[in-house]
């Protein structure tokens, strides 16, 4: 078995019992539910956007604990919106990510950018749990869904005011792409070797529908990386582990964009 299919396995039982532990109805009655929505397409595009979806994650299955379990989104968070992330990116996972929906809620308090529920969507209930606790825009993964699934969950997640991100990983994936998708993000992580190949997003984001906008994904550790991807077409960079792994991730932030904007001006 694979890492996403360990995932997914886990996630069906976790999904089943929080719908016992939380109905539907009490989804809807929480107060986040009726909030007005962020949207990433427009931030992504605003002009002089960094196009960085900064991402607040504890742990991952390549890595292991990157920031201390108990680490609180305020040591990220705020600065990342502060210093012009274009969203930011929240792990609700619990087993493999150290994540959780308080986390997603508690960032909500903190900032106006847009966020992303950064989950393995499997099932529409997912979908009213990422809008009661605060979410702008949710993630489907390719790899893990049929075709007929991403329509129907990109479709149910647009009915709720929420965009949608569609992770590809290979161009085998092209078919799952639909006109309910926002954003098409590109996965340069390898999930059966956990290697990262930013080549991967460049070669795969040429077989894209034009019109979609463009994230890569995992493993983007420089202002090179990113300024190389950017010159390939992408309009978003979604980067974790390079802030995570800091003491201080808010500074880590900071101190990247300040180099994006010094390596830009001098070319
Ligand atoms: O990161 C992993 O080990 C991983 C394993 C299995 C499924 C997903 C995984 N990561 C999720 C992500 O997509 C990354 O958190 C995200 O792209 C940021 O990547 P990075 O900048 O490399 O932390």
């Amino acid at each position: 078995m694979n890492i996403l299919e360990k995932i997914v396995q886990q996630k069906r039982h976790e999904v089943a019992d929080r719908k016992v532990e939380r109905t539907l109805t009490e989804l809807k009655e929480r107060p986040l539910y009726a909030a007005p929505r962020r949207s990433l397409a427009y931030t992504l595009a605003l002009p002089g956007s960094t196009g960085i979806i900064a991402e607040f994650k504890r742990k991952s299955p390549s890595k292991g604990w990157i920031a201390h379990e108990l680490a609180s989104p305020r040591i990220a968070v705020p600065a990342y919106d502060q210093y012009g992330a274009a969203g930011i990116s929240i792990l609700t996972d619990a087993p493999f990510f150290g994540g959780n929906l308080s986390d997603l809620e508690e960032s909500r308090t903190m900032v106006e950018a847009p966020l992303l529920r950064k989950d393995f969507t499997i099932d529409p209930y997912q979908l009213h749990e990422a809008r009661a606790f605060g979410a702008d825009v949710i993630l489907l993964i390719a790899a893990i869904l049929e075709p007929a699934q991403v329509r129907e969950l990109a479709a149910e997640a647009k009915s709720l005011g929420l965009e949608v991100l569609l992770e590809l990983h290979g161009d085998e994936e092209l078919g799952h792409v639909c006109p309910e998708v926002d954003l098409v993000g590109i996965n340069n992580r390898n999930l059966k070797t956990f290697s990262v190949d930013l080549d991967r997003s460049v070669q795969l984001a040429k077989a894209l529908p034009a019109g979609k906008l463009k994230v890569a994904e995992s493993g983007i550790s420089s202002p090179e990386d990113l300024l190389f991807l950017k010159a390939h077409g992408f309009d978003g960079f979604l980067i974790g582990e390079r802030f995570m792994k800091e003491a201080d991730p808010g500074s880590a932030f900071a101190a990247f964009v300040g180099n994006i904007k010094k390596l830009s001006d001098e070319a």
